[in-house]
């Protein structure tokens, strides 16, 4: 899509958003119609002609599931279309009134026998299912994969082939909070992709993180039940900053290397569609030939990966907990469609399952892109919202063991636990063993198995042998043939052993890796883990815990321990391993490239008296060049003929990636502190204080300022004069966003973070 039309889109997104508000306000305002409760209704309520159903969604234009059993297809293809004009109960009655129960007069009590009362309130008290136990906090969006065809070496799987396209649902989440949580918490994020294939659903189940806090499932309920809010207060909401999480990560050192990168920028990224994904565990692949190998899949975003500053993460939760949620919505919505390329790194599938010393089964271990290079092998698009939040994004339903032919799992013993956990969730979640037919999860490959009944059944299942081999349904269904692309059980050598309960010794070193991670962050990366450790292990109360996390930090790196110790006012202890020399990854650092700025979204200050005269043309530029411009004025309306989005009073730093000033708006009379007591001449700075505010926070997190005209005076007035890193001004508008945006690629102004730490 065009880029400027894009941005165009956004700025209607996000303004029809408002819009909209407004008419189903008025909408819900009509008043009500004449006549005394359980008259007829006026003739304005009944629609003269029945509206269209709504057209199907394009993902559920799979073959229906009963299709291939003989029942009758599209009987609920699906609830959806069922969208009549007129309001009726759950078995099709049309309704006169759903505002008054039937009662024994205007002032009497409801009868029993309102059957409409009973049903509607019935199925309102059972609205609600369990939220997930982890990631409860969600989005989700459909797209589309396309296969590059460059993994066919490895894989037969279909999808993966040149120009096979899928379509997909992704769902994006934290993992700590309720459903209600903040989206920009300190946390790792969910990344789940369900590839619709014809051979079979794919579920890629990724987190933006490449390990995991245990190496062995059986501690996940322990590693969770750590993390989440105190079993007695039920605190702290989506946070691991207290201490029931610093007693697991200290106790259980394997632990350190995921905590290490929620600790670093990677735990709160700028938005889903700046963020890597990760398979975590090693997958084995079979190609057309029969050859195995070992691969971990990658996720990359074209708009690289962004974060935010802890600040900034700390006052959206506060101003916009939906930001996330709102970021990929508004794009999607736009046409700013997000994109990833899918990646794998390769090994050979040899006995021991290692590379390059590195045990491949082990979940808390990378290997360095440097040594086995990422091979992009398709695209992922995401560009569609979902219409319906809870059928979709509720109710879809991942499982690592969704696997299709080409694809199969190692023996990774985290892995191995997921392969029975997601399943036993979900029978809880969703209600029962036939969450498969639920839209959201049906595949679009055929479905003939000979799983029966149970609650939620929707299937008209026939003939009268669900069993293998029959005779009376004349053999049916058949096992496929070794043509017939089947899932294949890969026939891989499992080592002869002694049944025991622990873990091989390639799993003991915590500690290498997490040096290698803090080898490879630039200065400022280090400086934000420093301040994040000392922020979390700050929130705690016991000291023993702090202490234990402290030694943990001496084994990855003194002056991280140091640093961090000294903001606890603790000793920093010693190390009690030998700290090994790690050669940085610089694939790990987020800092030091340039990438595209499509989306951001660019503040720009106006007032009466401002330099207005480019604002219009800029505004066009920002469409063309793929972002947002947002105006932000003294009231609403319009300033000098520019429509005003944002005022004074209703924006704030946090929603802008870059602050512009074509005007130096001064205090209003009334406004506080700007006049002495007496009421005389204003007293406080010759700037707004909304708008010194404004500046004051870009400023801190690092964006771009530019200025042309009075703005120059403002930032003058607002202490920001002379040569600053990445403040732009200039004689005009075009001149100083040319300049903006040469900035803006590097994301942040790197320069201007004070770092203690090299
Ligand atoms: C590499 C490690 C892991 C990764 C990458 C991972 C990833 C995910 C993701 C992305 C989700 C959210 C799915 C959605 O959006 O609906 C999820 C949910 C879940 N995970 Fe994991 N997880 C990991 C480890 C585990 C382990 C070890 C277990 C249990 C033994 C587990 C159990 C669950 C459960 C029960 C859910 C909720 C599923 C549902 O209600 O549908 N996970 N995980």
């Amino acid at each position: 899509m065009d880029p400027s039309k894009a941005a165009k889109n956004i700025k209607d997104a996000v303004e029809s958003t408002a819009e909209k508000a407004m008419d189903k306000a008025a909408e819900m305002a009509t008043p009500e119609p004449p006549g005394r409760p359980g008259a007829e209704p006026a003739s304005f309520e009944e629609p003269t002609e029945p509206r269209e159903p709504l057209p199907p969604k394009p993902d559920q234009s799979s073959p229906d599931m009963r299709t291939a059993t003989g029942a009758p297809a599209g009987t609920d293809e699906n609830a959806r279309t069922q969208q009549g004009a007129y309001l009726t109960t759950s078995t099709g009655a049309r309704v006169r009134d759903s505002d008054h129960s039937l009662k024994a007069g205007p002032r009497g009590p409801i009868l029993m026998q309102d059957h409409h009362f009973r049903e509607k309130i019935t199925h309102f008290d059972h609205e609600r299912i369990p939220e997930r136990v982890v990631h409860a906090r969600g989005s989700g969006v459909h797209g589309v994969f396309e296969g590059y065809g460059t993994a066919a070496d490895v894989t037969h799987a279909g999808f993966l082939q040149k120009g096979v396209t899928t379509p997909v649902f992704t769902r994006f989440s934290t993992v700590l909070g309720s459903r209600g949580s903040a989206d920009t918490v300190r946390d790792t994020r969910g990344f789940a992709t369900k590839f619709y294939t014809p051979e079979g659903t794919f579920d890629l189940v990724a987190n933006n993180i490449p390990v995991f806090f245990i190496q062995d499932g059986i501690k996940f309920p322990d590693v969770i039940h750590a993390g989440k809010p105190h079993p007695d207060r039920e605190i702290p909401q989506a946070q691991s900053a207290h201490d029931t999480f610093w007693d697991f990560v200290s106790l259980h050192t394997e632990a350190q290397h995921h905590t290490m990168w929620n600790m670093s920028d990677r735990g709160i990224p700028r938005s889903y569609r700046m963020m890597e994904g990760f398979g975590v565990h090693t997958f084995r692949m079979i190609n057309a030939e029969g050859a195995t190998s070992l691969v971990k899949f990658h996720w990359k975003p074209k708009l690289g990966v962004h974060s935010l500053t802890w600040e900034e993460a700390q006052l959206i939760n506060g101003i916009d907990p939906d930001f996330h949620r709102r970021d990929l919505f508004d794009a999607i919505e736009s046409g700013a469609f997000p994109e990833w390329e899918l990646g794998i790194q390769v090994f050979e599938d040899n006995p021991e399952q290692e590379f390059a010393g590195i045990d491949l089964l082990d979940p808390t271990k990378i290997v360095p892109e440097e040594l086995a290079p990422v091979q992009p092998i398709g695209r992922l698009t995401l560009n569609g919202n979902p219409t319906n939040f809870f059928a979709e994004v509720e109710q879809v339903a991942f499982h690592p063991g969704h696997l299709p032919p080409g694809i199969d799992v190692t023996d990774d013993p985290l892995l191995q636990a997921r392969l029975f956990s997601y399943i036993d969730t979900q029978l809880t979640r969703l209600g029962g063993p036939n969450y498969n037919q639920i839209p959201i999860n049906r595949p679009h490959a055929p479905v003939n198995d000979m799983l029966r009944d149970g609650y939620h059944q929707h299937a008209d299942h026939a003939g009268v042998a669900p069993y293998k081999p029959n005779t009376l349904d004349g053999g049916c269904p058949f096992f496929a043939g070794a043509d017939d692309r089947a899932f294949e059980d890969l026939p891989v050598r499992v080592a002869e052993s002694t049944k025991v309960r622990e873990n091989p010794a390639t799993f003991d070193d915590h500690f290498s890796q997490v040096r290698l991670f803090w080898a490879s962050m630039s200065p400022v990366e280090k400086e934000h883990i420093i301040r994040a450790y000392s922020f979390e292990l700050g929130k705690c109360y016991d000291n023993t815990i702090k202490a234990r996390q402290l030694q943990c930090l001496a084994n990855i790196d003194p002056v991280l321990c140091s640093e961090v110790a000294t903001s606890l006012g603790l000793p920093a202890p010693e190390p009690t391993v030998p700290l090994t020399e790690e050669v940085p990854s610089p694939a790990l650092s987020q800092v030091g490239g340039t990438w595209p700025a499509d989306g951001r979204m660019v503040g720009i200050v106006v007032d009466e008296d401002g330099e207005l005269g480019g604002v219009e043309a800029l505004k066009s530029t920002i469409f063309a060049a793929g972002m947002v411009p947002l105006i932000i004025g003294p009231h609403g309306g319009t300033v000098g003929g520019i429509e005003v989005q944002r005022t004074f009073a209703t924006a704030r730093s946090v929603e802008f990636d870059v602050l512009l000033l074509a005007g130096r708006p001064m205090p209003a009379p009334d406004s506080h502190g700007s006049r002495d007591d007496k009421g005389g001449a204003p007293s406080g700075p010759a700037l707004d204080p909304r708008v010194q505010l404004l500046l004051d926070e870009v400023w801190r997190h690092a964006k771009v300022i530019g200025a042309w005209g009075d703005g120059t005076a403002a930032l003058e007035a607002a202490g920001y004069s002379g040569q600053l890193p990445g403040v732009v001004t200039g004689d005009d508008a075009a001149s100083v966003f040319t300049q903006v945006q040469e900035l803006m690629a590097s994301h942040r102004v790197w320069d201007r973070f004070p770092v203690a730490v090299s």
